[in-house]
């Protein structure tokens, strides 16, 4: 059993357990080596390892006997290091390993199941040879969190899906992993469905595109495709970048995309980067695609990292009406976790697992074991070096000025803002800062960091001046 077969039957357990399922427990389990009929798992905790074992063992069993590897047992243990990698990872990689364009079997039988993951509304079937890809009955207008990174994206979004006149054609949405895209897409969706019931809207992945243009061409139904794509009032694909390199389906797509245009029908798409960074996509694909109007999606900030937080936990109480979740919590998981809204989702739906197994309140405590790996796994990379830079920028003073020992105010009150700074935002020690503050003792430190503290409850610019620094270190 070698890693890349582990890698496939995870795939497999994925479109059984679902993605949340997934996220939650499969895809943190690292996979050691088979030893005599035992799988060994190392495991982030304890209470993973047995979580695991209670509720997925039969049908991890299962898949490994599938693969006809002998397995009568799995063992977790607790490993030191390991770390989780977001589901988006595997994806991409099965992606990246598919054959590029062709017509061969492997794209037929391969390429489905990435995308149709975690989708569980109903489909929407236009016809024999075409299906639209079902839409997640969570993802609305309503429940997508509105701030300043994703704020264009959503008023885009919400303008096209008020069904006027097309105004932007292609409305194109990139962003990193994670950030809202599909959620954007099927928001549209569904509002402009709920609008006008007969409206022919349609949502795909771009490989999906892929996939019924080459089943089309082998089932000699290139008309049917071409009708039916053309038939659309809306036609939505996601994760473009994925047909770069594909030169039929490109060719393909670029005479959909034309004729969709020239009957004014609304395109929408959306990428992981901005059309004009992907590589291998036709010249004339990429100005179709730079016409309209393209928005991005920013990493998410802290604020919205909280309110999407805070969101999130409402809907959980849905589901554990009992749990109580401790003041400052979502405060430290909107400071710790990434930007990846996919991971922060992950990390609360365990917590709230946890809790409800181990049956007590969501405390700091708590909040640590449980996601002790997700927490290491983005620990902030933020070095001293670079908050000293930054604020010695801000102020514009000489960064020797903050290290060196002049005590004059205009040196000595960034001194303190990068010290408090430092604090905050590294795993540094007072006196490990005061080391790199020119040698000084963390007494110092401790004075300085309490300074801002104090200040920054009574000066309105120093609150200002230590915000809008913390926003530029973490952005
Ligand atoms: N602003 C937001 N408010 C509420 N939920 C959000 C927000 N942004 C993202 N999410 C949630 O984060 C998860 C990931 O979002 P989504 O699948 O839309 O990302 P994506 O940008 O399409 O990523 P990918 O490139 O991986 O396809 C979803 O569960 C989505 O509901």
């Amino acid at each position: 059993m070698t890693e890349e077969n582990w890698g496939r039957l995870r795939q497999r357990l994925l479109k059984t357990v679902g993605q949340n399922n997934f996220t939650t427990w499969i895809e943190p389990l690292e996979f050691a080596r088979v030893d005599d009929g035992v799988a060994i798992f190392n495991v982030p905790t304890n209470f993973m390892g047995n979580y695991v074992s209670q509720n997925f063992a039969d049908l991890i069993l299962h898949e490994f006997n599938l693969s006809g590897m002998s397995v009568q047992r799995l063992a977790f243990r607790v490993a030191a290091n390991s770390s989780t990698r977001p589901v988006q990872t595997e994806q991409t990689a099965a992606a990246d390993d598919a054959p590029l364009d062709g017509l061969d079997d492997e794209v037929l039988t391969d390429k489905t199941r990435i995308r149709a993951v975690g989708r569980t509304a109903p489909t929407k079937d236009l016809g024999d040879t075409l299906q639209a890809a079902p839409l997640d009955p969570r993802f609305t207008f309503d429940s997508f969190v509105v701030g300043k990174p994703n704020e264009l994206a959503h008023a885009a979004a919400r303008r096209v899906a008020d069904g006027g006149p097309v105004t932007f054609n292609p409305l194109v949405l990139y962003g990193g992993v994670g950030l809202g895209k599909t959620h954007l897409m099927h928001a549209i969706a569904w509002e402009l469905t709920a609008r006008n019931p007969d409206l022919n809207v349609l949502y795909l992945s771009a490989e999906q595109f892929m996939y019924r243009f080459v089943q089309a061409l082998r089932e000699r139904k290139m008309m049917d495709f071409k009708h039916l794509f053309r038939s659309v009032d809306v036609l939505m694909v996601d994760d473009v970048q994925f047909i770069a390199g594909k030169d039929s389906t490109q060719e393909e797509f670029f005479h959909t995309f034309n004729a969709l245009v020239d009957q004014n029908k609304q395109i929408i798409i959306s990428a992981d980067r901005a059309p004009g960074e992907i590589k291998d996509l036709e010249d004339r694909v990429r100005s179709r695609l730079q016409c309209g109007l393209v928005v991005d999606l920013h990493p998410t900030d802290y604020e919205l990292r909280l309110g999407i937080l805070q969101s999130k936990v409402a809907q959980q109480m849905m589901t554990y009406p009992d749990l109580r979740i401790t003041d400052g919590v979502l405060e430290f998981l909107a400071h710790r976790i990434s930007t990846n809204v996919r991971v922060l989702e992950g990390a609360l739906t365990r917590l709230f697992a946890f809790a409800s197994l181990v049956g007590r309140e969501i405390d700091m405590e708590l909040t640590q074991d449980c996601l002790a790996d997700v927490l290491r796994a983005s620990e902030r990379k933020i070095t001293v070096e670079e908050i000293q830079r930054k604020v010695s920028e801000y102020y514009n003073i000489r960064m020797s000025d903050i290290i060196g020992p002049k005590r004059l105010r205009s040196y000595a009150r960034p001194r303190q803002v990068a010290m408090y700074l430092c604090k905050q935002l590294t795993s540094r020690s007072l006196p490990e800062i005061g080391r790199r503050f020119g040698g000084r003792d963390h007494t110092t430190v401790m004075h300085g960091v309490r300074r801002i503290e104090e200040l920054k409850t009574i000066d309105g610019q120093i609150a200002e001046d230590v915000e809008m620094l913390r926003r530029s270190l973490e952005a």
